[in-house]
């Protein structure tokens, strides 16, 4: 599966804790995030993270990109509800296409909890069908 990890600055440890506590499980797929959330896990587990540009700088529309060719399976996207974003309109715009495209995405560890252990039964499998058929590709 396609994975990615974004957080906000004061989530980004809750963030490092979350992946890390479930490493086992994230290991065997393909992962992707955003600059300086990726480089924090990496440095943190033994991961191989594919990394875009910092957040503000664009990475949450690099990995929207992913999203509109529905080729994104699951997103962990912890938000700073507390604090604005100077690139609020992108974090938008990428929570919009997880909805165009109906993409599993959890804005806080509660969610991400129940979304891991979801992947880890398999209840994600339907996502390669997705890959192997794009209806909506042009
Ligand atoms: O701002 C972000 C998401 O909106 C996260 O970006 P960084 O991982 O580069 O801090």
């Amino acid at each position: 599966m396609n994975i990615a990890f974004i957080a906000h600055d004061r989530k980004k440890d809750e963030m490092v804790n979350f992946v890390t506590a479930y490493e086992h499980v994230f290991e065997g797929h393909n992962l992707y995030s955003t600059g300086t959330t990726g480089m924090r896990i990496m440095e943190s587990t033994k991961l191989k993270i594919h990394r875009f540009m910092s957040g503000p700088l664009g990475g949450d529309q690099q990995i929207g990109a992913l999203v509109a060719q529905n080729e994104m399976d699951l997103i962990i996207f912890l938000r700073d509800p507390l604090m604005a974003q100077p690139h609020e309109p992108d974090i938008i715009a990428l929570l919009r296409l997880c909805d165009v495209q109906g993409i599993p995405v959890a804005t806080n560890v509660a969610t991400g909890e129940l979304l891991v252990r979801a992947l880890q039964r398999g209840d994600f499998a339907w996502r390669e069908l997705v890959h192997k058929y794009k209806p909506g590709e042009a």
